[in-house]
């Protein structure tokens, strides 16, 4: 199919794809994204920098044939760079080999199995294995690599094209956005910026050691300084690098707003009264607070409003003696996502309503303690429908947390 390439610096070209229809991509709820591919032209040399879903390549060939016109070369791809495993950059892997055989692909060591046990079709590719800090030379662009071993899977790596300060990060620094605009600044910031706090929470949280590491290494390297544009594997391409760098490094060390999370599920509404009083309570104090149902709101959304939140309050009813179970798909993902690897805490409180010998607050109280959050009190429980003095002590809780947070 005819599609158009995006220049993007002197000699390279964004040549990835739309996925405009995708709304659930390992349980991410999203609206569309893109799947970033990159060309790269030096003189003598032309390299492609990861690709896309298997079902999306047409597009991809479309905007790289536009390119090789744009640029009057000779259609002929040398490099092939693989960042990072995952199909959704390496979906088109094995056509492109069969398009260019005598182009060598390059990626770390892990990447060279991982890939092989996805696509039959490489069992005998050309592969050139790459360490941190080897680089290839196309021909006045310089392409230097960077292992990332999980940031976020074993294999992945960065490219650093070295003349021009690009970085080309694969999922660090990605958000799911489809845009028909490539660069940061040509979007509304706050959906930006909220894309990329929802990535972080979802897939970089559980990293976040790992993320400061790597910052500590880029710093020490001397690289940081020469990063002018940071072209990640989804979404928008950031021209102010420092800007995701410091989002990161609040998320990654655990910088919180003055802010609380209130996640809870109800059958008969009684459950939902207590968190609107532990919310206005909040809210007497000065904290934002997000609500989240568990009846209508997924784990990938609530999960970033828990990333920049101090606190984090369940309200589950008791059901056959146990928490209302649609907790429990959030409670198997906390479990993962470890929010407290940052070395920081965030507080937790745990209420609900019950009908006989409830017990779901106390249950879950222990369960978000093996979570890594610091549960504050689990003994917020009321029999049916709250009074109004019940909902007062919810109020004066709610009131207390926003005392200590401030
Ligand atoms: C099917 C069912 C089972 C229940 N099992 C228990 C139970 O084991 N222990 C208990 O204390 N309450 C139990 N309850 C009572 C609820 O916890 C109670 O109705 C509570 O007020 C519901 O809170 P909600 O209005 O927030 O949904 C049960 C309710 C239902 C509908």
């Amino acid at each position: 199919m005819k599609a158009d390439a995006v220049k993007i610096s002197d000699g390279v070209y964004w040549v990835g794809t739309y996925d405009w229809d995708i709304r659930s991509y390992h349980g991410y709820t999203l609206k569309g994204t893109t799947y970033n591919a990159y060309l790269v032209f030096g003189t003598e040399k032309v390299a492609l920098i990861d690709n896309v879903y298997p079902g999306t390549s047409a597009q991809m060939w479309g905007r790289i044939k536009d390119a090789f016109e744009k640029e009057g070369r000779k259609y002929n791809i040398d490099v092939i760079v693989q960042n990072h495993v995952e199909k959704d950059h390496s979906g088109a892997l094995v056509e492109i080999t069969k398009k260019f055989p005598e182009s060598n692909i390059y990626c770390t060591e892990v990447a060279v199995e991982g890939l092989k046990k996805h696509y039959t079709g490489l069992k005998d590719a050309p592969f050139k294995v790459v360490k941190s800090l080897e680089s290839v030379d196309l021909g006045g662009k310089t392409l230097t690599f960077l292992e990332a071993p999980l940031l976020h899977w074993p294999d992945s790596m960065f490219t650093l094209y070295g003349e021009e300060g690009i970085l080309f990060s694969n999922d660090a620094f990605g958000q799911h956005l489809c845009y028909t605009k490539r660069f940061d600044n040509e979007i509304p910031e706050n959906v930006l910026m909220d894309a990329n706090q929802k990535f972080y929470a979802n897939l970089i949280t559980p990293l976040s050691k790992l993320v400061l590491k790597k910052f500590e290494q880029v710093i020490s390297l001397g690289l940081l300084e020469n990063i002018k544009m940071i072209a990640p594997s989804h979404g928008q391409i950031w021209t102010d690098p420092m800007k995701v760098i410091s989002a990161y490094q609040d998320f990654a060390t655990g910088k919180c707003k003055n802010k609380a999370t209130i996640v809870y599920d109800t059958m008969h509404y009684s459950t939902q009264k207590m968190a609107h009083a532990f919310a206005e309570g909040l809210l007497s104090e000065g904290i934002d607070v997000v609500i989240y149902n568990l009846h209508n709101d997924e784990r990938s959304e609530i999960v970033k409003d828990i990333l920049d939140s101090k606190a984090v309050l369940f309200g589950i009813p008791t059901i056959n003696d146990q928490p209302y179970p649609s907790i429990g798909d959030l409670m198997y993902y906390l479990r993962g996502l470890r929010f407290d690897r940052t070395g920081l805490k965030k507080l937790a409180i745990t209420f609900g309503s019950m009908g006989g010998k409830g017990g779901a607050a106390k249950l879950i109280g222990k369960d978000l303690k093996e979570c890594g959050f610091e549960v504050l009190d689990d003994s917020y429980e009321v029999i049916y429908v709250p009074k109004e003095e019940e909902l007062e002590k919810c109020y004066n809780a709610g009131k207390r947390l926003g005392i200590k947070l401030n």
